[in-house]
């Protein structure tokens, strides 16, 4: 399923129309047939209010009015703007509907009589603004959408709740807040955010008659990342694989007082199917954890006086040897000790790098080297870290993750794991996937350490982008998991997750 700007999805269905013939009345009236049959399901022949605006929005309003009375389904239509405003395929609809025998009202005319209409209504409807809007909210906009938020009546969001951009642009005015919005064919990128999330309400995407063939167009390319895209992409290893096939990991992590981290990124790898797993850090962390990561081999790396690893390049060099993919950063502290370490597995390790935790503080210092690297890098930051590594307060990171992931992971040539509710994974090429599981239960210290396990173990078996993108989703639905068990989000722990990877990967391996 891709995920769209107003702009690219206005795009689609210029190609669409121009190009394939379908016209638009036609999706809108696609539009209006699944709205109506969505709307029956859930709510029945409840009384509905349809509050209408002047562009295709508005006119998909038209069309659900239509075919809810064309089941004696009792419903009042209000238009917001003079009729006039209407053009196109939406003033089509408005015909259609008065051709129909139907009839409308104008907003201003029964707002004076707003409470106790309220009193005769159960649903109201918002086919106000859809992927169209543009600016600051304009009179009377605000107002209405104020009154339609404090009504205490289930909204019904066409598309978009109104007052919502699709895209990345930050609001700070009113806006319907929806308890359900059917977004049309394709999703849209303000679902995934921090700050216009919460107005969508639930979101089902509803198909309108938009064919596949034209998403090829869209110049960027976007896809959630579900059950069926982690099934359809795993790629099943051979019955003949030996420990060699599956990968020789090597872990930089820990230090004297961190030994957790380096347990919990170690565990999570071996869970995840890593064949060969060596460890690389201090003597105390390798006693402290060597007992119960049993599947491990250590090597213990020099470290400086206050337990930090500050391994020699020799040491370095032979840690390398025979790695498919090495991992530094969990628990391995902040300082010099690590910018020697991790530019030099930038420049001299040959094979997939990931860089976590400790190690993304010392990334932005190091991107001319990393832009010379020919094998893939990967960094799982959170938006505290990707700040660090861009320059960008976190809030801007979180408004514009998208935009600032993609840039980052084209101009550096990188993989970047950009965390948080829906995690989106960057390939360096700029296509994006967006994570679909999880939920508060992984924001705790030690959930990242599981995730770069995970993908430590992944990397070497599938195609980078599909080990990313599938450690997020067994990750985050290994919590759900939990959830749906009765669990509650504050119980589950980073070392429960790892506990449920076994029922987490039957996602990839039942069906195949
Ligand atoms: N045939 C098709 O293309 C199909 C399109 N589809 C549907 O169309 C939607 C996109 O339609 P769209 O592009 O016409 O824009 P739309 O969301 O209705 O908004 C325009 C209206 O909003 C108003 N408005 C804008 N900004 C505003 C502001 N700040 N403050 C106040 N008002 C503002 C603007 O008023 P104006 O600024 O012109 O005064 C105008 O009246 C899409 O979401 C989907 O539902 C589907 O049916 C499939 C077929
Ligand atoms: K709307």
């Amino acid at each position: 399923m891709r995920i769209v700007t107003g702009e690219e999805m206005a795009s689609v269905e210029a190609i669409t129309m121009n190009k394939i013939g379908l016209p638009g009345v036609v999706l809108m009236e696609n539009a209006g047939r699944e709205i109506a049959r969505k709307l029956i399901e859930q709510y029945g022949d409840k009384r509905y209010l349809i509050v209408i605006g002047a562009g295709n929005n508005g006119g998909d309003g038209f069309a659900v009015a239509r075919m809810l009375m064309e089941q004696g389904i009792t419903v009042m239509t209000c238009i917001i703007p003079d009729e006039s405003r209407f053009v196109g395929d939406a003033k089509q609809h408005k015909r259609i509907y008065e051709q129909s025998g139907y009839r409308w009202k104008y907003w201003h005319d029964i707002e004076h009589e707003w409470l106790e209409m309220l009193c005769d209504l159960d649903v109201i409807v918002d086919a106000m603004i859809g992927t169209g809007i543009k600016g600051a909210l304009k009179d009377p906009y605000p107002a209405i959408i104020k009154k339609l938020n404090r009504s205490q009546k289930e909204i019904v969001s066409i598309d978009l709740p109104s007052g919502v951009p699709a895209d990345e642009t930050a609001i700070a005015h009113e806006a319907v807040y929806a308890a359900k919005t059917y977004s049309l064919q394709l999703m849209k990128l303000s679902y995934f955010l921090e700050a216009t999330k919460p107005f969508y309400g639930e979101m089902e995407v509803l198909p309108i008659g938009v064919p596949p063939a034209t998403f090829k167009h869209l110049e960027k390319q976007r896809c959630v990342w579900g059950e069926e895209e982690v099934f359809h992409s795993w790629f099943t290893s051979s019955s003949f694989a030996h420990k060699g096939n599956n990968g020789r990991v090597g872990i930089i992590a820990g230090n004297d007082n961190m030994p957790g981290a380096a347990s919990l990124v170690t565990t999570a790898a071996v869970q995840s199917g890593a064949g060969l797993l060596t460890v690389g850090t201090t003597r105390p962390v390798i006693q402290a954890i060597a007992t119960h990561v049993k599947e491990a081999m250590f090597t213990t790396l020099s470290a400086n006086q206050e337990g930090l690893l500050a391994p020699t390049e020799k040491e370095l060099f032979a840690f390398y040897e025979n790695k498919t993919v090495v991992t530094i950063g969990p628990g391995v502290g902040r300082g010099e000790h690590v910018k020697d370490m991790v530019l030099h597995a930038i420049t001299h390790f040959n094979g997939p790098l990931i860089l976590d935790a400790d190690a993304l503080r010392v990334v932005a210092d190091c991107l001319d080297s990393i832009r010379k690297r020919k094998e893939p890098l990967i960094i799982t930051p959170h938006p505290g870290e990707m700040g660090m590594l861009t320059g960008y307060e976190v809030e801007q990171i979180k408004q514009r993750r998208f935009e600032i992931a993609e840039a980052f992971a084209r101009e550096n040539g990188i993989y970047v794991v950009l965390k948080g509710p829906h995690t989106i994974v960057a390939m360096p090429d700029g296509f994006l996937t967006v994570n679909m599981s999880g939920n508060e239960g992984l924001a705790k210290g030690g959930s990242g350490d599981v995730l770069t396990g995970m993908i430590t173990a992944l990397v070497t078996r599938q195609k980078t982008q599909v080990a990313l993108s599938t450690s997020v989703y067994l990750h985050g639905y290994a919590a759900d998991l939990y959830k749906k068990e009765g669990w509650s989000t504050e119980s589950i722990t980073p070392s429960h997750l790892i506990a449920k990877l076994p029922d987490a990967f039957k996602v990839v391996t039942s069906k195949s």
